[in-house]
């Protein structure tokens, strides 16, 4: 049972140290208060020496919502591949089970929160790309700054172990009022500059388009999303701050996304959420069909209206669409979402978008819901489990989180999960970023490469690596 009480932090690290030694067992206290407003991005730099490593960041689209985390006070991390969504679902809620909750304001992305991710495909061999990213990562920060309509949050969250005693509060309070003044300062940091630039094996990789392709059009595959890789290499350390201050500009309608592990970071801008939900109200959003952004108003538009129009784009979108309609159907009632797909435009791309909503099943927890859906044909294919097969035998990237769940799960069981695409992994001076491409039996290779290159571009240019 989650025990919710309003009393002090101090008392409630009494208790749970008491709780810890009757049981011994780990008990996590979580104490949500209303703070002063805090800029984000101060926060996240804030935590820069004493957490660097431990952080996340999250921006929703709407411009009003940040999660930002510092510290790891718990971490549910697996690299086991069966029944994984299962697993953490169940690690968090016993670890919730036991807390000491002191949350008096009861508002969505505040309290008890794991942020973390999925790989997209856990079998697939992993290599050392990945080697800090457990294929299952959640971190359970110690701090967590929460701003929420306009409103600032921080959540403190301990864990208590039977050894603790009294001076453990005191080290906590002293630790929260040393970041608090720290999040006020200022921070500059030094540009860096790109050195070289490597795309990952190009013509390889238009060739197994055109052999994914070919076998299309004999069935019974209809959809494979293929992926490529640019490595970047800079002439010092990539500082994530001044990469998610450009993201954050940029890419306004995106989630805004950063995972630190062990010293390498996973950042991106992705337009797609994959799952939300709130109570029992569930969204999902079907993202696939994709072309260039105009030079002025008049092409912009002539490009969004020959992509509404477009036989092959709007293939490759309604398998998307039909594939989530389903699954959401499966799971929840009161499915419902538009005939026709609309325009999503962004910074440099525009896409086909369709919204779905329903009203999840008394039994539908979120991470089934992340199961269920992961991947959607906009980065798997269809049929699914065929589909991953197939880019698990022929592409030669090893994804790790690139285009798999990322996002958050609170003690509610409420929370969002996007796809993790326009994304890359900093690690010291170099980055990898990663984008790919929905083929259908219409894909032409050249078209397609062409259409990784302005997927590229987000993370491209929030590195300083093009002039936006
Ligand atoms: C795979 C990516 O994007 C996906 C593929 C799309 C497409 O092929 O049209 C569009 C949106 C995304 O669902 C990526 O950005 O890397
Ligand atoms: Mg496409």
């Amino acid at each position: 049972m989650v025990t919710i009480q309003r009393t002090e932090l101090k008392e409630g690290i009494q208790a749970a140290i008491e709780k810890a030694k009757k049981n011994s067992a780990s008990i996590l206290v979580s104490e949500v208060q209303k703070i002063d407003s805090c800029s984000p991005l101060s926060f996240f730099a804030a935590g820069k020496e004493k957490y660097g490593g431990k952080r996340f960041f999250w921006k929703h689209p709407s411009q009003e919502r940040y999660m930002i985390g510092l510290g790891i006070c718990k971490e549910i991390a697996s690299d086991q591949a069966t029944d994984r969504f299962f697993h953490v679902e169940k690690e968090w809620g016993q670890f919730i089970d036991q807390a000491i909750i002191f949350d008096d304001v009861h508002v969505q992305g505040t309290g008890p929160t794991a942020f973390g991710g999925f790989s997209f495909d856990p079998d697939k061999e992993k290599t050392m790309l990945w080697s800090k990213f457990s294929s299952s990562l959640f971190h359970i920060p110690r701090f967590m700054l929460s701003i929420m309509e306009g409103q600032t949050y921080l959540t403190t969250n301990v864990v208590c172990k039977e050894e603790h005693d009294a001076t453990f509060y005191t080290a906590v309070e002293n630790e929260r009022q040393e970041l608090l003044a720290g999040a006020r300062k200022h921070f500059m940091f030094d540009p860096i500059s790109l050195v070289d630039q490597l795309e990952v094996k190009p013509d390889a990789w238009k060739q197994s388009v055109t052999q994914v392709v070919e076998g299309l059009k004999k069935g019974p595959l209809k959809k494979v999303v293929l992926a490529r890789e640019l490595r970047l290499v800079f002439n010092r350390k990539i500082q994530i701050e001044p990469v998610l201050d450009r993201l954050l500009n940029e890419q306004k309608n995106s989630y805004v996304f950063a995972l630190e592990s062990e010293g390498d970071c996973f950042i991106g801008a992705s337009p797609e959420r994959l799952v939300k939900k709130d109570q029992d109200q569930v969204f999902s959003t079907c993202l696939a069909g994709s072309i260039a952004r105009g030079k002025n108003e008049a092409e912009d538009e002539q490009l969004g209206h020959s992509l509404l129009t477009d036989d092959k784009n709007l293939i490759e979108h309604q398998y998307v669409v039909d594939m989530i309609k389903e699954a959401m159907e499966d799971t929840c009632s009161k499915v419902t979402l538009p005939s026709k797909p609309q325009l999503l435009k962004l910074k440099h791309i525009q896409h086909l978008y369709t919204p779905v909503i329903g009203k999840a099943d008394e039994h539908t927890s979120l991470l089934s819901l992340v199961e269920k859906l992961h991947p959607t044909p906009a980065l798997g294919g269809l049929p699914k489990m065929p589909a991953v097969a197939k880019i698990r035998e022929v592409e030669e990237l090893d994804r790790g989180f690139f285009a798999g769940p990322i996002g958050w799960l609170d003690y509610k069981g409420n929370g969002e999960f996007a796809v993790a695409i326009r994304s890359g992994l900093i690690q010291g001076n170099e980055a990898s970023i990663f984008a790919g491409c929905g083929l259908v039996e219409d894909s032409i290779a050249e078209t397609e490469y062409e259409e990784t290159n302005i997927k590229f571009k987000p993370m491209l240019s929030a590195l300083g690596g093009i002039k936006s």
